[in-house]
Order: C-alpha cells, then structure tokens, then sequence
C-alpha cells in the first residue's frame, strides 16, 4: 500500500479555514475524519492481498479493492460526514491530500463515486457540492486561481464510447448553473501528480492524489461546439478571496502584542505584516472562518489596525439550542409528492394566505403582507429543493464580521444583496420567560419572539447574527419563518433584505421593534448615524 499518512499534510501555500481558532468540536471531527481514513486503508491492504492471490492482476486487483473497502464501510456506517452539504466539510482542511478517489467518498468530501460533479436537490432546485478536477474532460485551471470545468455528458477523451451527442443541462450541468444564480460555494478536489503534488495530473503519470482545493464560485456558464462538433457546457469557476495564510495574523500573535487596556501595539504589528511582505492595510484579518466549516460560506473577523483585539468567546452554532422544555409539536406538513404546485391543496401555502412568500429569483414576493411566513419542512412530502423552502438553507452571501468604530463588532456584506434576499437567521439558545426565572432578560445578545413566550439568547452560542448591529435607517427587516414546529411563539427570527444592499455596506436591523422597551445597564446612546436617528436604542 501507498504512503496513507498523507491525509493532514497541507501542500505548501494552502491557507486552512479553520486553523486560526481550532474548538474542540473541530479536533472531534477531524479526529472522525482520520480514524475513517484509517479503517479505510486497513481495509484496501486487506483485501487489496486478497484479490492479488485470487489472480486478479495488480490493477483490476486494487480497483476492486479500493471499490469494496468503501461499499463494505457505508454498509456498516463507517463513513463519516454522511449528510451531503455546501460548503467545507467538517473535520477537512483546505490542503488536505487523499491518496485515493474512494477516501473522498468516506470522508464525506465528494459523494459520487464516478461523476465529477455532486449534488443535493433534484432539477431547478438542485446546487453543486462539490467537482473532482481531473484532465479526463478539457478543464484548464491557472495559478490566479480560475478554473474552466467541462460539463457532465458525452466526452471525447473517453475512448470507445457512444455516439457524439450534445451535453444537456440537466443533473451536474444544471446543479453548476444553479449555483452560479445562487450564488452558493461549489468545493473543488484536484486530481494531481502524486510526486509533485500540483496542477491537474499529466497523463503519463500514474500515481496521483486527490487534494481539497478549498470553495469557489461559479461565475460564468458558455455552451461551445466542442473538436467532435456537440455542445459542451464550459463554467468558469473563481477562487473565494482567502488571503495567503502569511496574511492572516494568528491568534496568538494578536494576545501576545496586546497590551493590558486590550490594544494591540499597532507599530509592532504593522513591522510584522511588512516583515510577512503583506501590504499595511488598515484592515486586518484575524480569523479566517470563525464558524469553523458550519457555514456554506467562510465567515472571516476583521479589525481595523487602530485597535485590534479578538472577538469575546462564544460558540458558533447554525441551529438553535432550545434550553426550556417547550411543548413542540411537529407541524402538520403538506402532501405535495410532485412539488407544491397546487397552491389550493398545499397546507403550507394555505398558511400563507395562498400565495408563495417568495418569488422565482428567491427573494421575498412583494405585496407580502405577513411577517410570518410559513415555509415547507421536515413533515413535508415535497423535496428538499421545494420553492417554498429558503430560510432553511443557509447562508447565500458572503459576510464578514468586522470592528465598526463606535458600535463593537458588526456585520458587513462582502457582495451585493439584492432587496428580499434572505441574509441569515438570528440563532441562539431559546429560553421560555416562564422558566427565565431571575435570568437578566434584557442584554445585548436577547432577541424576542414575537408574543413574548420565548426569546433567543444569544450571548453564549450563536452565528453571525449576533454580531449585526441596530440603526435607525436599517437594511435589513427581520421575519418570522416556521417549517419545524407548529409553536407560533418559537418561530425563526430570520433576515431578509430591506433594500439592494452594496457590497462593503454594514447590516443592520431596527432593535426597538425587536427588543422590550426598557433600557439596559449598559450605554444606551444610538451611534447608527442615520438622519433619522431617535437617539437611542433598547438594549
Ligand atoms: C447584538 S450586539 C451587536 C454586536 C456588538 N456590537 C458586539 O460587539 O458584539 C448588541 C450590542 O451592540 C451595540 N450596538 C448595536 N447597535 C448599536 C448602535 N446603533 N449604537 C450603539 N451601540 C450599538 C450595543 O452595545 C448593543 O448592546
């Protein structure tokens, strides 16, 4: 057997998302992620001397090998990270190498055993999770990082294949184009030289490895005739701006030059960054994901160089904690097998007053005269995919936290945002009043539900969320969303943009419609800046 302790080994120039501020879940995944990896190449040796000694030849040998260590692990539950998702995978680093195709499979970083592009969702409403980059189709990929993927179908560098035929857009095809309009990360896996280790694998070369290249976006679709006369979809992939790891001031770094009024000593810094041959920037990045792979996009912490200091703890969680024992009941979903096209017989549209809440381009429709919004869930018969389903799936824009001058921490958009799309959900640990008890209910992290049953807090685990400030002009409108529980007190406190918002622009959404009228211990002073500020804010 091969080499198999190359998984953990970073290729020079890799710069890993979740290396600036490991938690212990972290650590728990990847250790789940190398003891699979484990059980896998223990397995391939095995059966690998099996098949040898069953006169297979040495290549039919390992393919079966390879193929049976990995079916027979998903049989027993071996694999881990089983759930298919956008975005990093937990447990895997950018960088981190795999000797063989099938370790994608059971770490959970690319599902197909064949096909380079994976997928969840079915048809329009499918998106792409992940490609493998190999120099079987013409993908051309340079060091800029773009990338030219070749689409999924009939392919002239397969020889003996089937009569030349246009590709279609359909499964991987239209998952990548769905991803471009979503907007939503695709990761990417390079099938590289296995001496070298970089750039897509020469032909003569027989040895490769598979390295996890990190998440890009899809920018651009062209249909081209290709040498054998049929269509080929072409898609040009680009690199999510992840600055060289050199860059990147390390935890550590920043607790170490920080002096005890929690300044960081900016001259110290700036010779650091010059010695690092970065440029001196008013901006420093000090966590390069502080959601550690949960999210579908890196959610990377700024500070401005005038006064650096790390965000105070907390633990990131995308669901919420629901602490109090609340009384949930599953809600009552719809029966819609072939998708809610029906708007009379689907029980979740009839919640919203028989109308779609949102419209074709996922945005909020307008005229939508509720603020709560009833969304298809778990008790649904109707697809993951299913139009009436958006809140639920995460992040679509790219955020970042970032040190706003008077406010604390804040929230900032690193792309544009169109009016209605929906940006994040407020997410903490739900508390009911009624079991508060003595609890201070009023801080800066506690959101209410709207008939004062319950309230989300979210000073000890939350998302991104926690961090947007309030003004008095906001950007954005909080709604209320239900798709897993019949509770109107326990909906989704969820974001969704008030206006087209410019990328670079702080978010922001109006606190004294969301919080109890009393003001907190704290300054109650409103530094939002806007014409139309009241003043004051309840915290
Ligand atoms: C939910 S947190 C928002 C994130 C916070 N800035 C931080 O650093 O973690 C709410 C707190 O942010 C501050 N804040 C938010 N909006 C503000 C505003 N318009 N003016 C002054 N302080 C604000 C207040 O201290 C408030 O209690």
């Amino acid at each position: 057997m091969e080499d198999s302790k190359s998984f953990g080994i970073k290729q020079e120039g890799y710069h890993n998302p979740s290396s600036i501020m490991k938690t212990e879940e972290f650590s728990f995944r990847r250790s789940k992620v190398k003891q699979a990896l484990m059980i896998f190449r223990n397995l391939f040796s095995k059966l690998f001397s099996e098949y040898k000694t069953d006169h297979y030849d040495n290549v039919k040998a390992k393919f079966k090998a390879l193929s049976d260590a990995a079916m027979l692990m998903q049989r027993k539950h071996q694999w881990v990270n089983c759930q298919k998702r956008v975005g990093h995978v937990p447990g895997i680093e950018v960088g981190d190498r795999f000797q063989y195709r099938n370790e994608l499979n059971v770490v959970g970083l690319h599902r197909q055993f064949v096909n380079g592009i994976d997928y969840v969702g079915k048809g329009k409403n499918s998106l792409a999770t992940s490609i493998v980059v190999t120099n079987r189709y013409d993908n051309a990929r340079n060091h800029g990082g773009s990338l030219v993927y070749s689409g999924q179908g009939w392919n002239p560098n397969v020889k003996g294949g089937s009569m030349p035929r246009d590709q279609k857009l359909a499964g991987g095809n239209l998952a990548l184009k769905n991803s471009m309009d979503a907007k939503s990360p695709v990761r990417v896996i390079l099938k590289v030289d296995g001496k070298s280790g970089g750039g897509i694998e020469k032909k003569t070369n027989d040895k490769f490895s598979y390295i996890y290249d990190g998440l890009y976006l899809v920018e651009k679709m062209t249909q081209e005739r290709g040498t054998h006369g049929k269509l080929v979809f072409k898609f040009l992939l680009n690199k999510l701006g992840e600055l060289p790891s050199t860059c990147v001031l390390h935890k550590d770094e920043v607790i170490k030059n920080v002096n005890k009024f929690g300044q960081l000593d900016i001259f110290t810094l700036r010779k650091r960054l010059k010695t690092k041959g970065c440029a001196t920037k008013n901006d420093v990045i000090i966590m390069n994901d502080i959601s550690n792979g949960q999210e579908k996009f890196p959610i990377r912490v700024v500070a401005s160089t005038d006064g650096i200091k790390m965000p105070p703890s907390f633990d990131y969680i995308v669901n919420n904690i629901y602490v109090d024992s609340f009384e949930k009941r599953m809600l009552c979903g719809c029966d819609c097998v072939n998708g809610c096209v029906d708007w009379e017989k689907c029980v979740c549209i009839v919640k919203n007053g028989g109308t779609i809440p949102y419209d074709s381009k996922k945005r909020l429709a307008s005229g939508l005269e509720s603020c709560v919004i009833y969304e298809c869930g778990s008790s649904c018969k109707c697809s993951s995919s299913c139009y009436n389903r958006l809140s639920q799936h995460g992040l679509q824009f790219q955020l970042e936290i970032f040190n706003s001058e008077s406010k604390g921490w804040g929230v900032r958009t690193r792309s544009f945002i169109p009016a209605g799309s929906f940006v994040c959900e407020y997410i903490g640990e739900v508390h009911h009043h009624r079991e508060a008890g003595s609890r201070q209910k009023v801080d800066s992290y506690v959101v209410n539900m709207v008939v004062e049953k319950g309230f989300i807090d979210a000073t000890r685990c939350g998302n991104i969320g926690r961090f947007i400030n309030h003004s008095c002009s906001p950007n954005l409108q909080v709604m209320e969303v239900m798709y897993d529980d019949n509770d109107k007190n326990l909906p989704h406190k969820i974001f969704f943009a008030l206006q087209d918002i410019p990328a670079g622009r702080e978010l922001s959404f109006d606190y004294n419609i969301c919080k109890p009228r009393v003001i907190g211990t704290g300054s109650n002073i409103c530094q939002c800046g806007s014409s139309k500020c009241v003043g004051r804010i309840y915290i």
